[in-house]
């Protein structure tokens, strides 16, 4: 179990809702991950104006909680706006903050993401803010209300998973009381092993899953993958060392002269 503002999960996986073939190949996948977690682009689902019902009844008939999401602002008032259409539409003070600062990398713009954080976490919202792994952003992101970071691994949709994995590593040591999400660039499910070893609490996804040959299968790799790793965690896995070290030891061994 893990616990996100006081609520628990029992899965480490939490999975975007974007870019899938279809609404009942996005519905299987879900069911696949075992997810109890998905969210959802509000800017995307409410474009022109117009609420897609059709997307919210499926969503909401998977009988899973909704983490909506401001992708795609690029402001602090654009994402304080979303954030509010979302907590009408969808009834809840979650918000996965995410405002974007740079074209190519999708980089959160981060003196506008704490700003946003600040606005919303003051009106009550429990914000997961999508984040580099930048330390004292994280500490500022904190001050401003935060209980939970949200670091990237990698820009999105980029596949390449864990590009820092000492960045990473840092930001689990400096915060080893506030659940952190490595959300952004996984491309495995390897990836995903990999955060949760070093001690993450969990990983969220998109592209992975919605642009994997099998969507479902996949989903289901990653959430075997985020099981291990956390697994392999609280078993204490060995540092890796400079030398060899016998695996058979010899003392007490019988001598052949
Ligand atoms: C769906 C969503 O919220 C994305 O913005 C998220 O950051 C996932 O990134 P990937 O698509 O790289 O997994």
């Amino acid at each position: 179990m893990v616990a996100f503002y006081g609520s628990e999960v029992g899965s480490r996986l939490l999975l975007g809702t974007a870019r899938y073939p279809s609404p009942a190949v996005l519905e299987e996948a879900v069911r696949r991950s075992g997810t109890e977690i998905i969210t959802v682009s509000l800017r995307r689902e409410t474009a022109g104006g117009r609420v897609d019902s059709t997307f919210f009844d499926m969503i909401r008939a998977l009988g899973v909680r909704v983490l909506p999401n401001t992708a795609g602002c690029h402001s602090v008032s654009e994402a304080v706006l979303t954030a509010n259409m979302a907590r009408e539409l969808l009834s809840t003070d979650w918000i996965k903050l995410e405002v974007i600062g740079h074209h190519d990398t999708l980089q959160p713009d981060v003196f506008a993401l704490v700003e946003a954080a600040r606005v919303l976490c003051a009106d009550g919202f429990k914000v997961f803010p999508y984040t580099t792994d930048d330390l004292v952003v994280a500490e500022r992101l904190v001050e401003a209300g935060c209980e939970v970071l949200m670091p990237w691994c990698a820009p999105i949709g980029s596949a390449m998973g864990p590009v820092n994995l000492m960045a990473l590593k840092s930001m689990r040591a400096h915060f080893p009381d506030i659940p952190l999400i490595v959300d952004a660039g996984i491309g495995r499910p390897s990836h995903a092993a990999t955060v949760m070893e070093i001690g993450y609490d969990a990983v969220l996804l998109n592209t992975a899953v919605a642009g994997a040959g099998d969507p479902a299968l996949m989903a289901e790799a990653f959430a075997q993958a985020i099981e291990a790793g956390r697994n392999a965690f609280l078993a204490g896995p060995l540092e890796p060392r400079d030398m060899a070290v016998p695996s058979t030891p010899v003392i007490g061994k019988a001598v052949f002269a």
